[in-house]
């Protein structure tokens, strides 16, 4: 059967963009996309955020240093803020649409479904792949309560106009942290509800709690075992209706509880594609139910953490599974991440609550290191780092970093983790002095 595309990919974001990249030198590929070319994280996710987090994160800084030489604690610019962030995200879409041109890869613009495991409708258009890889991400989750109209988005968010004078976000994740960070920094009245009384369920929470005394002490409100049962908007307010008894006026509310998988459009139990509740359920060659269909990314059923390299990493090997590049099962490497809430808190490899359960395998080293020049420079005196050896080969294996700055840590203890380097190999080379990498050799 001859069919118009060796592989058509659905969803021009992270994944896809790497599928097609990877398979272009040898194959017809097609990339399809509904939305704007490049998909959430450089539009409205990672990107944009971290445009916004740089200027609140200099605010901070300012602060840090106010008895050490800079007494005034600048203000915001909201609106300079957004059209810096503008300045880059306006040019995403075409930018990511002339590199496909570029690389004589065919995209089409519109909304795929299945019509059969070979062939898809796009509009009024059908088109057929020996292969077809679905990379087409997650979008929030909603609430369903009374008034939910009323709820905007992280999208929102990120091209708020003006700044809310007083804001609510409904979950205590990856997205409502760094979004109530970035308000409450700008001037805002922030209020977070969260349902049980953990925030950041995927790092230790001994660190949350620290992390969530700084956010409280910068002004943002936290509800916790509380639950947003219902919204009524009244003009220019949302009156948000508590399970407590209470109830709070705010000019804005957010949904930042979780993101599902975009499949609802694509008719995957129509062609008989076995689907979960967290996504494409897929084996460990990312084959869904359909040999001939793959599915990566946001999109994916999976235990390792939804982020832009994740999404990278599955398609590239997507791409080499293809070629016949490779027929091994994916295997990730340590998948570092970090929540940028000023300071950052991030972690990597065997987690703390892991290491603590098993104390003959693992030695937990606990430092606060507030003190020490590289932090006492930068006037970050919470910060605080854990590493996690492998008692028999002495290898470092995990590693959570609460500082300003902790991705930058966390990416070398990542890079011992890949590597496997031995302590003793880990001090032997020679970073730049004074830096965070020069801390390396006293931490394990
Ligand atoms: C506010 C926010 C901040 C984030 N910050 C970070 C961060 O700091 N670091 C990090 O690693 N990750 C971050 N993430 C997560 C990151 O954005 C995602 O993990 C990443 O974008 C996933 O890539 P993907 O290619 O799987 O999906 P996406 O980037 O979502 O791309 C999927 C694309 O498919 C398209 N599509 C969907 N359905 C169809 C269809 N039927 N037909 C055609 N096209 C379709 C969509 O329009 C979209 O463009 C953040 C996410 C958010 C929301
Ligand atoms: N820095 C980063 O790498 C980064 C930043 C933003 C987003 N992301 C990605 O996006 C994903 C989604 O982020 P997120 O913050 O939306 O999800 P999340 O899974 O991190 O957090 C969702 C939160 O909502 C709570 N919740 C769930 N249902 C609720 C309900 N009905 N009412 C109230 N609270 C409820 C959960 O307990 C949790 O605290 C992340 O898991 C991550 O993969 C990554």
């Amino acid at each position: 059967m001859a069919f118009d595309y060796d592989t058509v990919v659905i969803g021009g974001g992270p994944g896809g963009l790497a599928v097609a990249y990877g398979l272009n030198a040898s194959q017809k590929v097609l990339v399809i996309e509904g939305n704007l070319w490049g998909g959430t994280c450089p539009n409205f996710g990672c990107d944009p955020k971290k445009m916004l987090y740089g200027v609140v994160e200099a605010k901070r800084q300012v602060i840090r240093y106010q008895e050490s030489g800079l007494p005034a604690a600048p203000n915001i610019d909201w609106s300079k803020m957004m059209a810096f962030k503008r300045g880059y995200t306006e040019k995403v879409p075409t930018g990511t649409e002339s590199g496909l041109k570029r690389a004589g890869i065919d995209h089409l613009h519109g909304t795929a479904a299945f019509v059969d495991a070979h062939t898809l409708r796009v509009g009024d258009k059908q088109v057929s792949g020996k292969q077809i890889v679905i990379a087409t991400g997650a979008t929030p989750t909603i609430p369903d309560i009374t008034g939910k109209d009323a709820f905007k988005t992280s999208t929102d968010f990120l091209n708020l106009a003006h700044l809310p004078q007083k804001i609510g976000f409904v979950g205590a994740g990856y997205v409502a942290i760094e979004l109530a960070n970035i308000a409450v920094e700008a001037g805002a009245e922030v209020h977070v509800f969260q349902h049980n009384d953990r925030v950041l369920r995927h790092f230790p929470q001994e660190y949350t709690e620290r992390l969530k005394d700084i956010l409280a002490k910068k002004g943002v409100h936290f509800h916790m075992n509380t639950n947003v049962i219902a919204l009524n908007k009244e003009g220019s307010q949302v009156e948000a209706a508590t399970d407590n008894g209470d109830s709070i006026k705010l000019n804005a509310i957010f949904a930042a509880a979780g993101r599902r998988p975009n499949l609802d459009q694509l008719n995957l139990t129509g062609i008989g594609v076995a689907v979960e509740s967290q996504g494409v359920k897929v084996d460990d060659h990312l084959r869904t139910s359909i040999p001939s269909i793959y599915a990566i990314g946001d999109a994916v059923a999976k235990s390792v953490p939804k982020l832009t390299p994740v999404s990278g990493i599955e398609g590239r090997y997507v791409a080499s599974l293809i070629a016949g590049e490779t027929d091994v099962p994916i295997q990730y490497p340590a998948i570092p991440h970090t929540v940028f809430a000023g300071p950052e808190l991030a972690q990597v490899g065997v987690t703390l609550e892991a290491a603590t359960k098993d104390p003959d395998h693992y030695t937990i080293s606990d430092q606060s290191v507030g003190s020490w020049y590289t932090y006492n420079r930068l006037r970050d005196k919470d910060a605080h780092v854990t590493t996690i050896v492998d008692k028999p080969s002495g290898k470092l294996v995990g590693a959570v970093v609460l500082a300003v700055n902790a991705e930058e840590l966390i990416n070398d203890f990542s890079e011992l983790i890949t590597h496997g380097t031995p302590a003793e190999e880990a001090t032997d080379w020679t970073p730049i002095y004074p830096s965070v990498s020069s801390d390396l050799g006293y931490f394990y």
